[in-house]
């Protein structure tokens, strides 16, 4: 990245506490405009404690957040509107169809009518949930509803995506197809993905990959140069002394 560039995500000197627990540790990274980087750490790293400061579900005096060049703290709304969000719960309508679903998202970001509609057929479309559109969510499989879930939180056109072990209980087949959708969003649309993550298998060799362990960044880069010549399980194992 140049020093013109403004980063997509730019986390620096983040700290948190719950009490006396320390969760986050001066935590600093910065993912470029369009990279997918995984954010990979063992139960209990802080991935979700950093999602939360990423949304401004928690809020800190120690350190910052920049989206698309908004301060977080300075900025809230500009920084927000520029994320979408995956969470690790899932959070559809089980009772509305796929359409509706996104539609009332839509709404909740003021949108309507046929800009509503284009954007909703986008996103299904670009998530492969195109043909599903009048499916009710109940009657889908757990990828399809994760999918609906991706789409649905493109529909306001963020540049930043946030997902939060997105792929939580599906099945092998069901985890390639989503990583591959959203690695297509990064390489094709300028989406700038960050993927938390326990699973080694969803990392690829060209990923920007930054690995969390107990509140602390142990390795930050490309995946390929991290993991050398062991495979990453084994590096990852290394890198947190976590036993397999
Ligand atoms: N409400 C809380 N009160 C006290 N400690 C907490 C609380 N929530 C999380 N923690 C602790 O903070 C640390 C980071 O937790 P966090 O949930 O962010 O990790 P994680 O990487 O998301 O884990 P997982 O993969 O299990 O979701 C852990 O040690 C956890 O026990």
């Amino acid at each position: 990245m140049t020093g013109q560039e403004v980063a997509g995500l730019e986390v620096s000197g983040l700290g948190f506490s719950y009490g006396a627990k320390r969760a986050l540790n001066d935590v600093s990274f910065c993912v470029a405009q369009g990279d997918f980087c995984a954010l990979l750490g063992p139960n209990g790293a802080g991935k979700s404690t950093l999602f939360a400061l990423l949304t401004r579900l928690f809020t800190t005096s120690e350190g910052q957040v920049r989206v698309m060049g908004h301060d977080m703290a300075r900025a809230p709304r500009q920084a927000l509107a520029r994320i979408g969000v995956v969470f690790q719960q899932p959070t559809l309508d089980l009772d509305l169809s796929v359409r509706r679903n996104l539609r009332y998202f839509a709404a909740l970001h003021g949108l309507a009518g046929r800009e509503a509609n284009i954007r909703i057929d986008a996103a299904l479309e670009r998530m492969g949930m195109a043909q599903r559109a009048d499916e009710i969510a109940r009657d889908l499989n757990g990828g399809h509803r994760r999918r609906t879930e991706i789409a649905r939180a493109l529909v306001h056109r963020p540049a930043v995506l946030l997902l939060d072990e997105p792929t939580v209980g599906l099945d092998a087949e069901a985890r390639r197809a989503i990583t591959e959708h959203v690695h297509g969003l990064c390489a094709e649309d300028g989406l700038t993905a960050l993927w938390a993550t326990h699973l080694t298998d969803e990392v690829w060799p060209d990923d920007r990959l930054v690995i969390l362990h107990r509140g602390e960044i142990r390795a930050d880069g490309i995946a390929r140069e991290i993991i050398g010549k062991q495979t990453l399980t084994d590096r990852f194992l290394d890198l947190t002394g976590v036993t397999a």
